[in-house]
């Protein structure tokens, strides 16, 4: 079966720094699959890669089974490869309801309705400005802003990083929930409880190379593995 997204021998530098030394993974259709590794590991560096915002020297991206490798970033974006940056890119001065309604695109199988099923606090505080909402809030809003491009791979960075517990089980439900309507995503966070309870696969990045692939069964039953590559007990 085609991958929805697969990089392949992925090879980027900042300047002279070889960051990515051959990244290869892949995210099946319907999968929830996560990136884990230490700080500084080249996880948010692989994302961008894939999106076209950092240009790869050498190595392949494919979305669908569609080449986009040196593409621009707005083409890859237009093909359907979204990323939800760590930083979370919202229009603070706007509604959240205009948030959303500049982000709908024509074509796109979401409409503001299933983004408000998925999300229930977005429509709660629809006519609140960008800026007012909580960090938690924010990050949804920016989930949100990116489902309506009608993304056949969603990638999320670190999308509880210093949220409460509380607004991360709400947001890993509303994870679960996405990928129940069929899109793909492609995970990197810190929290392995949320990566646990999320993933179908997990890939573990370490000084710009993939070292460990395991399903998530495999994943919860090696902790030695897991404390060796993330210096964490599970
Ligand atoms: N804009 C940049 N210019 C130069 N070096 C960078 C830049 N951004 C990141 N780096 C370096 O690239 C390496 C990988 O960074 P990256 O942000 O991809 O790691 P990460 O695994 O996402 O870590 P973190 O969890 O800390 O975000 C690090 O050594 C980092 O210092």
């Amino acid at each position: 079966m085609t991958a929805a997204l697969k990089l392949t021998d992925l090879h980027a530098y900042y300047g002279k720094s070889h960051i990515l030394q051959g990244v290869t993974l892949e995210v099946g259709p319907g999968e929830i699959v996560t990136l884990l590794g230490r700080n500084g590991a080249g996880k948010s560096t692989t994302l961008k890669t894939a999106v076209g915002l950092i240009t790869p020297r050498q190595g392949r991206v494919e979305l669908a089974g569609r080449d986009m490798t040196g593409q621009p970033a707005h083409r890859i974006a237009a093909a359907g490869l979204s990323l939800v940056p760590e930083d979370r890119g919202i229009f603070q001065l706007l509604t959240v309801e205009e948030n959303l309604r500049i982000a709908e695109k024509r074509g796109s199988p979401w409409s503001l309705g299933d983004i408000y099923r998925i999300f229930p606090r977005l429509e709660e505080r629809r006519k609140n400005g960008g800026g007012q909402l909580s960090g938690g809030e924010q990050q949804m809003l920016s989930i949100a802003r990116a489902l309506l491009n009608g993304p056949k791979v969603l990638m999320l960075d670190e999308p509880v990083e210093g949220l409460a517990p509380i607004i991360v089980e709400e947001i890993v439900a509303q994870i679960r929930l996405i990928r129940e309507a069929g899109v793909p995503i492609l995970l990197v966070e810190q929290n392995l409880a949320v990566c646990s309870q999320l993933a179908d696969r997990h890939y573990i990045l370490e000084l710009g190379r993939i070292v460990h692939c395991a399903s998530a069964a495999e994943f919860r039953s090696d902790p030695d593995t897991i404390d060796r590559y993330l210096g964490v007990k599970a």
